[in-house]
């Protein structure tokens, strides 16, 4: 079934409210601290409390999504791993064996992947959201990724499900994915919508050699020669593209701001997906955590280009949403410090000299 795009939702995200905060900063302030030592905890309390409109902002329900497709890109060797090892990941999901089981059991976050377009039909799961749009993206080297009415659907899907979990009390969401070839969609993504160089956007993925990053970049750039697709038409970059995991994140990403969840950011390719989204919706940044800054070359550079200050860099190559995972004790941190450390007052500590 398809979806005329004009049955979009308006992905209307307002910018943050910004009337508590000065009373959030100078809570912050008044805990037993020099002022600014908690760095980057102390914006990111403020910015959960400007989320959630409350000087005493909570975590409920923390959830991750993690968006599986398959790429028909992957033909052209762009991967150093065959397709069906997306399929393969999914079924390891499924059955609590990966990266991004233990990072999500180890801090209580709820895990639910969603089959956005893998190339098999899986069976029902509970963790498992059957929200598939086809089976695979077209290889973008010879055609769009996919149709206007696919990616309709991909961002409508994601929307209603990021939707229904915000719903459900959810109001911190990481946003994780599988696909192999999706660093190439990714790539293509950034360096058209950022007018970069495709050399710089490309890098080793799963573990391309020199002589791979180099084929991996020329069929990035044939497929951009090719299509000559508008860069100010963030769904016409979509859609040619792909791949149906990131355009399901993007709608997933937009209903969840809409709803005023705290968007934790992973990778390279979640960090793409959240490029097209804030050319979409461009206040979706006020709510965005960037967990951390990928070793994938390319993930600093699209982080420059949205102004984002990552909270970690540990050297991470993985997707899936691990590195989302893997900040959220330090997003609890932030919180856990807004709410429970003592003011100077109650602790009777002495403030700095006037000078
Ligand atoms: C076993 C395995 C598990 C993964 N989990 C995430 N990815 C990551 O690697 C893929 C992107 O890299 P490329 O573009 O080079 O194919 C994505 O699926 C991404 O999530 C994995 C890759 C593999 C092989
Ligand atoms: O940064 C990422 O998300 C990433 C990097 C390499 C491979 N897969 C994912």
């Amino acid at each position: 079934m398809s979806f005329p795009t004009s049955s979009l939702p308006a992905f209307v995200i307002p910018p943050l409210d910004q009337s508590l905060a000065a009373a959030l900063q100078a809570k912050i302030d008044n805990k037993t601290k020099p002022i600014g030592a908690l760095g980057k905890l102390e914006h990111v309390a403020l910015q959960l409390g400007l989320i959630q409109q409350s000087l005493t902002p909570v975590l409920q329900r923390p959830a991750m999504l993690v968006f599986a497709g398959d790429h028909g890109v992957v033909e052209e060797g762009v991967s150093p791993y065959p397709q069906e090892v997306t399929r393969q990941m999914v079924m390891n999901f499924l059955a609590g064996g990966a990266g991004i089981n233990v990072f999500t059991q180890q801090y209580g976050m709820r895990i639910r992947i969603v089959d956005a377009g893998v190339c098999h039909e899986f069976s029902a799961h509970p963790e498992l959201i059957r929200a598939k749009v086809s089976m695979g993206t077209n290889n973008f080297l010879k055609m769009a990724a996919m149709s206007s009415s696919m990616c309709a659907q991909a961002l409508i899907n994601g929307h209603k499900l990021a939707q229904a979990e915000a719903d459900a009390g959810t109001n911190i969401m990481g946003f994780g994915e599988m696909g192999i070839g999706n660093t190439t969609s990714a790539s293509a993504l950034v360096a058209v919508l950022c007018n970069l160089p495709v050399e710089q956007c490309v890098g080793r993925g799963t573990g391309l050699d020199d002589a791979g990053v180099a084929h991996k970049a020329d069929v990035i750039s044939q497929a951009i020669a090719r299509h000559q697709v508008d860069s100010s038409d963030p769904l016409a970059v979509l859609e040619t593209f792909g791949g149906f995991e990131i355009a399901m994140m993007v709608g997933a990403m937009l209903g969840a701001a809409e709803r005023r969840v705290a968007l934790l950011i992973d990778g390279f390719i979640a960090t793409a997906a959240l490029l097209v989204a804030s050319r979409i919706a461009p206040a979706i940044l006020e709510y965005c955590i960037f967990a951390h800054c990928s070793d994938e070359a390319g993930h600093q550079l699209v982080l420059e280009q949205l102004q984002a200050q990552p909270l970690l860099n540990l050297g991470l190559r993985l997707g899936e949403g691990t590195g989302a995972a893997l900040a959220y004790p330090l997003v609890q941190a932030a919180v856990n410090f807004l709410n429970q450390m003592a003011s100077f007052e109650s602790a009777n500590i002495s403030r700095q000299d006037a000078s």
